[in-house]
């Protein structure tokens, strides 16, 4: 049952020797988000979690659950549960072992230990496999069970890192889904480290942008989606053209800019590429001070004043489509 226990990062800090792979991050989960963790390769989200997870010492700051400090107890102790990117299922224990291996290490006895294996597979659709060994599953599969083992000691924070990364494009949409499932239903916290802006878009409350070692921008998902304060968001998180103007830089949507006749157009350009997406069709035109600017257009606004590669256009926006940004 969720305790309703918020999560707290006060001047949370890493460093590996000379490294500072968190630097003095703050920020507030209220209880039972989705949030993510998101931002490229070394910026700081891993160290962030395992700190979270007692996995990795705290080098300053402090993690706060429920307003308790929890920085320097055991992981056992924290009230968290961490799911790896690999699983780390153990090979040799059948998946109902492996769901209740944290239940044995606490002595609860045998029956009550495969009775709440058994619920936590019902809850991750995985009953009819509990005799089988880790290898006899699919990459989801293994995924469930890891999630079942994780669940079951009741946290009251999920941290899942990098969690869909090593299934396929079509399970990893699946398994999304499924897991957002599971978060309404707990009702619990889910601090979800991820590389993929589509992912963090599909199943955050809040995401956490970090680079560098700090939060760029963080907040409920549309809001840093619809307006993002610095150039790093803006282009993390696609679907954004950065444009230079005179008056300093500004983020505008794709699909917020409109194509039409050059002449009294915000913008001046030309077409460099034309995309047929399906249901959209993206047009890149160079502009001046050797930019680029990319256009969502539907198919249908598309298709009814067709453009060629070469055309001079104009480029148009709303004023409150463009963001100023700050760096
Ligand atoms: N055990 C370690 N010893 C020394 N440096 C480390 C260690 N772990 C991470 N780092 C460094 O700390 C920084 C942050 O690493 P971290 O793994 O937290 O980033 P990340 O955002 O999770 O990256 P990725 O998406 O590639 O997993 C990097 O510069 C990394 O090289």
């Amino acid at each position: 049952m969720a305790r309703d226990l918020d999560l707290e990062f006060v001047s949370l800090t890493k460093r590996y020797g000379d490294t500072i792979a968190v630097d003095a991050v703050s920020y507030h989960f209220g209880a039972g988000t989705y949030a993510c963790l998101l931002g490229p390769s070394g910026c700081g989200k891993s160290s962030t979690l395992r700190m979270v997870a007692g996995h990795e010492s705290v080098s300053d700051g402090s993690v706060l659950l429920g307003g308790r400090d929890i920085s320097h107890l055991p992981p056992a102790k924290r009230g968290t549960a961490m799911m790896f990117q690999n699983y780390a299922l153990f090979p040799h224990l059948s998946v109902a072992d492996n769901v209740a291996f944290s239940l044995k290490m606490k002595g609860v006895d045998a029956a009550v230990r495969a009775r709440h294996a058994g619920e936590m597979l019902e809850l991750v659709d995985m009953s009819g496999f509990a005799d089988r060994l880790p290898a006899q599953l699919s990459g989801g599969q293994q995924q469930r069970v890891a999630l079942a083992r994780a669940l079951i000691t009741e946290p009251d924070v999920l941290l899942l890192d990098e969690p869909l990364s090593a299934l396929d494009p079509f399970l990893r949409i699946r398994m999304r889904a499924e897991l957002k499932r599971l978060q309404r239903e707990l009702g619990i916290t889910f601090i979800h480290v991820t590389h993929g802006q589509d992912e963090a878009l599909a199943l955050a409350d809040e995401i956490v942008v970090m680079n560098d070692a700090r939060i760029e921008q963080a907040g409920p998902t549309r809001a840093v989606f619809d307006a993002p304060k610095t150039a790093f968001v803006a282009r993390f998180l696609g679907s954004h053209n950065v444009i230079a103007l005179a008056e300093g830089k500004v983020a505008v949507r794709s699909d917020a800019l409109r194509i039409g006749a050059p002449e009294g157009a915000q913008l001046q350009g030309k077409i460099t590429n034309i995309e047929y997406q399906g249901t959209h069709v993206s047009l890149t035109a160079a502009i001046a001070g050797a930019q680029e600017v990319t256009a969502l257009l539907s198919d249908k606004d598309f298709f009814g004043a067709p453009k060629d590669l070469g055309e001079a256009v104009g480029l148009n926006w709303d004023s409150q489509a463009a963001h100023a940004l700050s760096a």
